[in-house]
């Protein structure tokens, strides 16, 4: 059979990044403790190219090689987005307002199941029982301050409802306990957690796949906070107008995409608990004193490609460079509030959390002509799409919504923070909302002064009086506002002989 797709195939994927010139396949040994995610890290800062380290320090028996910065920036600075946009199998060129606009395009549409087929490429391999000890494995440790090594950062965390009518696909993390074990994070009000909580009541292990190495567009779906009961192996399939194929795992009913790299599969305890973190988290930070007790991963199988196989890891940091906890949990939870809100009539345009704010922020981009038509104020519709965000699970990781007219590019920070510095008036402009679910993992919650899990969050107004309900009254000073177009064609023409 021909080879799928990039967005598809997570080989072919690779096989993609490196065509582009934006893969380094690094030969030299290179050591999982700590020495490969520092390379990772700067690689982000950097926007260098992806490292794939052929070469991991106690590798053995296939087990394995490791990509880093999958869903980074890419090195060329002409195609920024062209790694992530290749998940979705759009065009280098695309923008990441086409990123979001092909992530809701299945809104609305029927899902398409997948299909299941005999065998596939993750099936190569097979390690049962005693074949199992996951120390034995190179999994990386990714940060100085970790409580473990972190094997599960990329894959994909398949779990079912008991009643079999929701299949969920997540990204949750989960680091090495000992030879047969993982402890991993789960909470709520995170899909996984749902569910570990319904086979709780059942009295039964939940049964667990991680995919690792899956299709580059499933890893989307994913990181996706796709409604509850929505399965996201199906949204996929109406994402790509054909059905995915999946496997059956070795040791449980659950399907896990057939051309994954590796597979771990079992049951999560639902008594057991072990120390979980500390973990380099998505804001920049890790709190020597984070606390976790976590569910029990016990791991009755590991099935993976020959020839190889390649463990996708995320090294999650301060987005200077941004990383996949911004590049994806941020863009495609900004793709669930626009859609939240243009299904409530608002007139949103766009969504953005920039990467500047560790994506804590969004920036939602207004029609300021069509706001006009509502006859409303800014308290009033500040208070709206607050109600509307912050009492939603897509809306639980951001804690300052930033209101923008159609003159601000969601998408450029320097024009959102230039209307919310200019036009926010501080304590008129911003509406606090202090009974919502708050983002435990936010420092100033976690190690704030108030409250941990409720408030923190607010909808600043950036947008003035009258533009509720009116033309704006001024001139924006900039070379693309202040100049007609007679002038500013003949400074372009004239730009190189002045020596510019
Ligand atoms: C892309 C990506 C997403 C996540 C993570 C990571 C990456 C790379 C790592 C690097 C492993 C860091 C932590 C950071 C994590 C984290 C924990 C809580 C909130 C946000 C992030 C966390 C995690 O440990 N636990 C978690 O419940 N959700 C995670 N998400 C978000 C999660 O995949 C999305 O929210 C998605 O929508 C879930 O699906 P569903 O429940 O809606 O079906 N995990
Ligand atoms: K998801
Ligand atoms: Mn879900």
């Amino acid at each position: 059979t021909s080879t799928p797709p990039p967005h598809l195939d997570f080989r072919a994927f690779v096989d993609a990044l490196r065509s582009d010139d934006d893969l380094a396949d690094i030969n030299a040994e290179v050591d999982p403790n700590l020495e490969v995610a520092a390379v990772t890290r700067r690689a982000y800062e950097l926007q260098s190219k992806a490292p794939l380290f052929h070469n991991i320090k106690g590798a053995h028996d296939g087990l394995f090689r490791i990509l880093g910065a999958s869903g980074g920036l890419s090195s060329d600075p002409q195609f920024p987005y062209r790694r992530l946009v290749r998940h979705v199998g759009l065009s280098p060129n695309a923008s990441l307002g086409d990123f979001i606009d092909k992530m809701l395009s299945a809104k609305g549409k029927p899902g398409i199941p997948p299909v299941h087929v005999e065998t596939g490429p993750c099936k190569e391999n097979k390690l049962f029982g005693n074949d199992i000890d996951l120390t034995k494995l190179p999994a990386p440790l990714l940060n100085k301050a970790d409580g473990g090594n972190y094997i599960q950062t990329m894959g994909i965390n398949i779990v079912q409802h008991p009643t079999k009518a929701w299949v969920n696909w997540s990204i949750a993390r989960a680091m090495v306990l000992d030879k047969t074990r993982m402890v991993g994070l789960i909470m709520k009000p995170q899909h996984i957690a749902r569910i570990y909580a319904q086979w709780m009541e059942s009295g039964k292990d939940m049964p667990f796949a991680i995919a690792l190495g899956a299709p580059p567009i499933a890893v989307m779906a994913s990181s996706m906070p796709l409604p509850e009961g929505v399965t996201e192996s199906e949204y996929v399939g109406a994402l790509c107008g054909e059905p995915l194929e999946l496997v059956k795992c070795e040791t449980n009913d659950l399907y896990v995409p057939a051309r994954s790299e590796i597979v771990i599969e079992g049951t999560v305890s639902i008594t057991e608990r072990a120390k979980e973190g500390p973990f380099g988290e998505m804001h920049g930070y890790s709190f020597l004193d984070e606390e976790l007790m976590e569910p029990i991963y016990n791991v009755a199988a590991i099935t993976y490609r020959s020839g190889n196989a390649i463990l996708p890891i995320s090294v999650p940091g301060r987005a200077t460079g941004p990383d996949e906890t911004h590049t994806l949990i941020g863009t495609l939870a900004s793709a669930e509030i626009r859609q939240l809100l243009q299904e409530n009539g608002l007139p949103v345009l766009n969504v953005f959390t920039p990467y500047e704010t560790q994506v804590i922020w969004a920036a939602v981009q207004v029609d300021r002509k069509k706001l006009w038509e509502l006859e409303t104020n800014a308290e009033e519709f500040c208070r709206k799409i607050g109600q509307l965000v912050f009492r939603r699970k897509c809306g639980m990781q951001i804690h300052r919504l930033l209101i923008v007219g159609d003159d601000i590019d969601p998408f450029n920070f320097k024009d959102v923070i230039w209307s919310y510095a200019s036009r926010c008036r501080p304590g008129m402009d911003e509406y606090h909302f202090e009974d919502v679910a708050a983002y435990p993992l936010v420092p100033y919650m976690s190690h704030g002064p108030g409250a941990k899990l409720t408030g923190g969050k607010v909808v600043a107004n950036c947008l003035l009086p009258h533009e509720y309900k009116q033309e704006q009254m001024w001139v924006t000073c900039d070379f693309e506002n202040g100049y007609p177009e007679e002038i500013k064609e003949r400074v372009l023409r004239r730009w190189s002989d002045f020596g510019l």
